[in-house]
């Protein structure tokens, strides 16, 4: 059932998915590479600022200094290296013991910076520490108001370390968002598949105000994501979809079930829509329903227009085993489902079902027919029924009867016949009644309440 509609709706959302996740890994890659090119500057600021040391001031103590500062820097930018760093330390950390230690020149910052951290709580290392950098702590003050050279060169050096650290943060944060999959989609990431979708709404038979309606939902849905990021661009893209069809398909939905047990018995239905599209075979099917309930039913042929319409309802009643109200063809049709509701009041009887004539000459006939059936009987519900299959000629037909007499929900037969299933996501939202029931075969048994939600699980499931 719908098989058609849910492969389109699937691919829309691979549609989304891979132009996001696309998109996601050519970020993915710059971010990558940035990243790449910031690492490989600290080094070479350590460098240079080793260079700057050696002309401005010969102190090694201030050496030693600037270059721990740099190390801190080092150490809160760049996070990626900070594993290496600890294994470089924790190297470090051996040797303290055994005096000082020569610094491969391109780690030097990291390992300085982890070392002096990890070694300064530790009694046990402390003596490392001391061996490492004793002079500096002793004499950095001292040194500082010698050189202003030197001044200006670790503020230089703290200054550039700082804009590093906050450029390469977001950097680091932004692959790192992109390396745990997650997505921001934008408007043009849509801009195709919704287009597509909307070609493969129109051929699915979803009237196109109702198509617009779900692709402006989903538009909504999604680029209201864009400044977020979220966790699947499939899990989003599903959401978008489920609600842009729920909205549109659950339209005036009511309890029909608890509809019938809280109404007056007998509680009166009557059936309209044009001949041929299984109208007679869905009383009968719900006549099975109700039974299935607890509630008895009669069945009257109100479609006193219509030649062999009686003989093809009895057989209905006779197989079920259910009371046949009918009068001669060209009858009144209110009079029949008068007769219809005396019965069922006298026998005490549930729910009286009524077929009336499809076609009329004009619709002024068919309102007039169901404004007397109205005044007569006070039907408690109208339901109008089509064939799925019919797609966007159900959607039409179900406009006029709404406009000529108004229904109050509708009944789809056929639907196990229908790839499309532009017709149950359109009918409610066109004339603001909800689809009650799917006819889903022949049998008596094959008929299925609407539920809006099940019907669009079914629509996004994965396809078999
Ligand atoms: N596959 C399928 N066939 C159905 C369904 N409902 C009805 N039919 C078939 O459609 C054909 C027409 O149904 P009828 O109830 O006889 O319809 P009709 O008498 O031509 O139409 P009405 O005048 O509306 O009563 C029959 O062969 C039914 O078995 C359904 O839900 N699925």
């Amino acid at each position: 059932m719908f098989d058609g509609l849910k492969k389109k709706l699937n691919s829309f959302r691979k549609d989304v998915e891979d132009t996001a996740e696309e998109k996601a890994e050519a970020a993915a890659e710059d971010a990558e590479a940035d990243a790449e090119a910031e690492l490989d500057e600290p080094a070479a600021d350590v460098a240079d600022a080793e260079a700057t040391e050696t002309t401005a001031t010969e102190t090694g103590s201030d050496a030693v200094e600037t270059d721990t500062e740099t190390a801190d820097a080092g150490s809160e930018t760049v996070d990626a290296d900070a594993d290496a760093a600890d294994a470089d330390a924790a190297a470090v950390d051996t040797d303290a013991g055994n005096g000082p230690v020569a610094e491969p020149p391109g780690d030097t910052s990291g390992s300085q910076a982890t070392a002096r951290s990890e070694t300064m709580p530790d009694s046990g290392t402390d003596e490392a520490a001391a061996d490492d950098v004793p002079e500096a702590d002793d004499d950095s003050e001292d040194d500082v108001p010698e050189s202003l050279a030197s001044d200006a060169a670790k503020a230089a050096l703290s200054k550039e370390a700082e804009d590093d650290s906050s450029s390469n943060a977001s950097r680091l944060k932004r692959a790192a968002a992109f390396a745990t999959g997650k997505v921001v989609i934008e408007e043009e990431d849509l801009e195709d598949p919704l287009w597509e979708l909307e070609m493969a709404l129109l051929q699915s038979d979803v009237e196109m105000q109702v198509a617009e309606e779900i692709l402006d939902t989903i538009r909504e849905k999604l680029l209201g994501e864009t400044r977020k990021q979220v966790n699947s661009t499939g899990q989003l893209v599903s959401e978008a979809l489920h609600d842009a069809l729920y909205e549109v398909i659950s339209v005036g939905q009511f309890d029909f079930d608890q509809r019938i047990a809280e109404a007056d018995k007998p509680v009166t239905l009557i059936f309209t829509g044009i001949n041929g599209v299984g109208k007679t075979t869905t009383i009968a099917k719900l006549a099975r329903y109700f039974e299935k309930q607890g509630y008895s039913t009669v069945l009257a042929n109100g479609d006193t227009y219509r030649a062999g319409a009686n003989e093809q309802i009895r057989e209905h009643a006779d197989a079920l085993d259910k009371k046949l109200i009918s009068h001669e063809q060209g009858g009144d049709p209110a009079a029949v489902i008068y007769d219809a509701v005396e019965y069922a009041e006298a026998h005490d009887i549930d729910i009286v079902l009524g077929d009336t004539a499809g076609r009329l000459h004009t619709s002024n006939d068919l309102m007039a027919q169901l404004e007397k059936i109205d005044r007569v009987v006070g039907p408690d519900l109208t339901i109008f029924v089509d064939e799925a299959v019919a797609g966007q000629d159900a959607v039409e037909r179900a406009r006029q009867f709404n406009d000529a007499a108004a229904i109050d929900g509708a009944i789809l037969t056929k639907a196990d016949a229908d790839s499309n299933g532009g017709a149950a996501i359109s009918i409610a939202y066109v004339t603001g009644k909800p689809i009650l029931f799917l006819g889903v075969g022949q049998g008596y048994d094959h008929i299925e309440r609407f539920d809006p939600e099940a019907m669009v699980d079914r629509l996004l499931g994965e396809e078999e």
